[in-house]
């Protein structure tokens, strides 16, 4: 058979770390991969012991065991897009970078996780400067929420003018497109998302704050829908705009496990109530 046939199912990867609880990391990308219909592979970069209530340890990959999954991916997957989430320490964000240049995984989101919902750092301070001396620029599009923008920018995001120009400076470090989360706006009835494209286009999506500690993992959902529709074909702006959907679907159509940030329900559907816009 021509290797087109042999690999012409629409695949996609999540470089990650994984969540014993279910809700995010690596379990909710393949999920989310899964219900948006391509097929999902996984490096697993750092395992968590993990639930709803916190993370309680993690162990990051030794650099043999990341370049062999890469290795051993890439060797015979043909990978359209793929995303990076918890990348533990400078070492791990190193050894992702080296392999994200050797390879040729397709187009690369993003999201430069730092620090659960439960407060847990899962990312140590001294990689924030790796990830955006080094991650940042290999990105077709990053998407951090606020405190990452912060973090990765050092303006202190107060409003939406403040988002706006983090974007931009998030831009200039070399990131193509640029979607900074909303999410940690608690003061509003709406959590909006801004998106800054390559183009110079930028665009507002919002959608009805839904009132709920169960939001674990919207971030990777978020980032691995846009993945999915990326590897689908979808632009940008479209992708983001399903991504932002989805996520609120997940969210509204809520499921109950843990004693703590829940996890999303990943099954929801997709409806024109949403409210996004
Ligand atoms: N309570 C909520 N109601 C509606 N949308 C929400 C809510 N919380 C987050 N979102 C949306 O979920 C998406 C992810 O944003 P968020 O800022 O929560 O990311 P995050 O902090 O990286 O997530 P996580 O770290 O949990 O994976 C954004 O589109 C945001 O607007
Ligand atoms: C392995 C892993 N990756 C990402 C997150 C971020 O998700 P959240 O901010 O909802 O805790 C997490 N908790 N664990």
């Amino acid at each position: 058979m021509p290797d087109e046939a042999i690999n012409s199912t629409i695949q996609t990867l999540t470089i990650a770390g994984t969540d014993s609880g279910g809700g995010a990391g690596v379990m909710a990308d393949i999920k989310t991969m899964q219900e948006r219909h391509v097929f999902a592979a996984a490096v697993v970069v750092a395992v968590t012991a993990q639930n709803t209530i916190g993370v309680q340890d993690f162990m990051a990959m030794p650099k043999k065991m990341i370049d062999e999954q890469f290795a051993s991916v890439a060797s015979d997957l043909k990978i359209r897009a793929c995303k990076t989430g918890m990348l533990a320490d400078v070492a791990t964000v190193e050894a992702v970078v080296e392999n994200l240049k050797k390879y040729d995984l397709g187009t690369l989101t993003v999201d430069p996780v730092m620090i659960a919902k439960g407060g847990a750092r899962l990312l140590s301070e001294d990689a924030i400067s790796t990830v955006r001396d080094k991650l940042l620029p290999l990105a077709d599009i990053l998407t951090p929420n606020l405190p990452e923008a912060e973090e990765l920018t050092g303006i202190k995001i107060e409003d939406r003018d403040q988002m706006v120009v983090a974007a931009k400076k998030l831009q200039a470090m070399g990131v193509k497109n640029v979607l900074i989360k909303g999410g940690h706006q608690t003061e509003s009835d709406r959590s909006a998302d801004f998106t800054l494209l390559e183009n110079g286009q930028s665009f507002w999506i919002s959608a009805p704050r839904i009132d709920t500690v169960r939001t674990h993992g919207t971030g990777d959902t978020l980032s691995s829908c846009i993945t999915a529709e990326i590897a689908k074909g979808a632009d940008v702006q479209t992708a983001i705009r399903t991504g932002k959907k989805y996520v609120q679907a997940t969210i509204a159509d809520g499921i109950q496990v843990g004693h703590g940030h829940g996890p999303l329900n990943h099954w929801a559907k997709i409806t024109d109530e949403e409210g996004v816009k």
